[in-house]
């Protein structure tokens, strides 16, 4: 839970369809088993992330902002892992993390849980923290907000990805 990440990558996405190819293409490297918790404040993006999660892992689309269901499962159109997809936002704790049963289903998908940090550590001993912030505003850091600033439609992001445990030994990439 505090243990220090393996490795951290910061990436700029320039608007939501940028988020989903840098999503669809980190989904190519997961696998079965594999956890990611999203964060990041309300609207950051964390639910389009997913929505390129899921068409780079090519499962059943329809991934929406999970408001009143708190779990869904996008099933695998081929051979690849499930997706699984769960809002922890209104989840106070792991034991109630607990009561959706996510074991179940962790071996043959990949679990994204939003809002998880805190809260879903326990499900695997390794997983990636995926973390959305706004590039300019309030929330920005110092040597991020230039770039954008002439792209009137761009309301970019900064994605900031860590792996811990023995999974992501080996960082993602992106060549
Ligand atoms: N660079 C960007 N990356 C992601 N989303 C962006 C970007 N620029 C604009 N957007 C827009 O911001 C919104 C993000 O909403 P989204 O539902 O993905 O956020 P969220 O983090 O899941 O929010 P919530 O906390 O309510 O679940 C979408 O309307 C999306 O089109
Ligand atoms: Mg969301």
């Amino acid at each position: 839970m505090g243990e220090a990440p393996q490795w951290t990558i910061e990436v700029e996405a320039a608007d939501a369809p940028a988020t989903q190819r840098l999503a669809a293409a980190m989904a190519v490297q997961l696998r079965r088993g594999d956890v990611i918790l999203l964060s990041g404040e309300l609207g950051a993006g964390k639910t389009t992330l997913t929505q390129g999660l899921g068409r780079g892992l090519g499962v059943r689309g329809g991934i929406i902002s999970p408001t009143f269901v708190l779990c869904r499962i996008h099933p695998a159109l081929a051979d690849g892992p499930d997706l699984v997809h769960v809002d922890a936002y209104r989840l106070g704790s792991s034991e109630e993390i607990d009561d959706i049963d996510l074991e179940s289903t962790l071996a043959s998908s990949v679990t994204v849980i939003e809002w998880g940090q805190g809260k879903a550590e326990h499900l695997s001993d390794s997983r990636l923290e995926i973390h959305l912030q706004r590039a300019t505003g309030e929330d920005a850091g110092d040597e991020i907000v230039t770039d954008f600033e002439e792209r009137d439609d761009a309301d970019p992001r900064v994605v900031r990805i860590s792996g811990y445990g023995p999974r992501w030994a080996t960082p993602l990439s992106w060549d």
